[in-house]
């Protein structure tokens, strides 16, 4: 789909004319029904809603996946009708995205209330049945879902959950106020805007040119490995961080990093995964495991990670009691970075 519309040219300020792509004019739409309340309110009017109870997503169950269904206002309004609850519950609603044709989405939560109002969370089964579907915790079904689902969940969960911590100022104590998107909170009494955060963190494929270093945590699945992860302290470039991060969790000193691609995660409560590969001197690969932060790590060979890679189903433990090594699933962008890496070692290893 091509727009015309009118450009203001920096130098000579004059109106030219080129058609947007489908991407600009989506990204426009949406930065309008940020900034601009009424225009969101109409959108909701034709606008469809995911929902969610107590920040777990509303799914329906087909052919072994998960998929999160829409519902239109109207729906929406009969339902809160049905179980008592007022239709202004729709103003706790937050915008998520919209379709090619400018359907805006949004995502509310039927069991959080920003009225505090106990009413909200009772119904819940009786809703589930209604809505021919479960609300079903993210954590259990986000690698069940295609990848358009869990990205939209992914952000409506985060969305709402800052929402639901942030309803006072923490300066003055007053109860904060939405716009209509939910892309910030204001403070009535002293202007104070809050946006909405997330916290960075990077994920570190280290590497010593044949090997590669995975962890896992006690946390994790059994049998389950990672590459190294970390949470950025205040001050600290992502570069730091990996030099810091490296070095408390397995005492190694990082010699080059590469940036491979970021992700947003929406556990534990919203953050910005930006994963890179790092490599250390050959000579200096003894590890030193901090075990306050992991259970154990270790290097793995190409073909170890290759085979690891490709192995699907699940995991039962092995007659001599152990797990199989196995790596995060295609959605967890460990699971890019650990592919990039067995690719790349591939290539290296062909022939001229
Ligand atoms: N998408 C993916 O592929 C993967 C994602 N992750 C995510 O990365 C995150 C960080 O990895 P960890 O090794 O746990 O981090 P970490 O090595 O920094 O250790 C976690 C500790 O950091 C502290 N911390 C500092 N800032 C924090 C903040 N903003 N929020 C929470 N804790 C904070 C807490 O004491 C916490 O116990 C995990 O929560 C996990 O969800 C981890 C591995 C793979
Ligand atoms: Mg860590």
């Amino acid at each position: 789909m091509f727009l015309y519309c009118g450009i203001a040219c920096r130098r000579k300020f004059f109106w030219c004319y080129r058609p947007l792509s489908t991407y600009v004019t989506k990204t426009r739409y949406l930065f309008e029904l940020k900034e601009d309340d009424d225009a969101c309110k109409k959108a909701q009017q034709t606008g469809a809603f995911y929902l969610f109870h107590g920040l777990a997503p509303l799914l329906q169950t087909s052919a072994h996946q998960y998929l999160a269904p829409r519902h239109s206002l109207l729906e929406l309004e009969r339902l809160l009708g049905k179980f008592g609850q007022d239709a202004q519950r729709i103003e706790d609603s937050v915008l998520i995205g919209c379709s090619e044709q400018q359907e805006a989405w949004f995502a509310l939560d039927l069991g959080l209330d920003s009225s505090f109002s106990i009413s909200a969370s009772s119904h819940k089964p009786e809703m589930e049945t209604e809505l021919k579907g479960s609300f079903i915790e993210l954590r259990k079904a986000l690698f069940q879902l295609n990848a358009r689902d869990a990205s939209m969940l992914s952000t409506a969960q985060a969305l709402l959950r800052w929402h639901d911590a942030h309803q006072f100022c923490s300066r003055s104590g007053q109860p904060t106020k939405k716009n209509v998107a939910g892309s910030k909170r204001v403070c009535p009494s002293n202007n104070i805007i809050y946006y909405p955060q997330m916290a960075p963190v990077v994920i570190t494929l280290v590497s010593d040119g044949t090997r590669c270093l995975l962890a896992r945590q006690s946390s994790f699945p059994k049998g389950m490995y990672s590459a190294l992860a970390g949470f950025c302290d205040i001050g600290e470039s992502v570069e730091e961080t990996i030099h810091r991060e490296v070095a408390e969790e397995v005492g190694l000193e990082v010699e080059s990093l590469q940036y491979c691609a970021s992700q947003h995660w929406p556990f534990p409560s919203g953050s910005l995964m930006i994963a890179c590969h790092a490599t250390v001197k050959p000579g200096q690969t003894e590890i030193q495991v901090n075990l306050r932060e992991l259970e154990t790590a270790a290097w793995f060979s190409h073909d170890e990670v290759a085979t690891a890679l490709k192995r699907k189903g699940s995991y039962t433990q092995q007659q001599n009691g152990t797990f199989p090594f196995w790596l995060p699933p295609k959605l967890a962008i460990s699971h890019q970075l650990i592919k990039e890496w067995v690719e790349k070692q591939t290539c290296s290893s062909l022939p001229a």
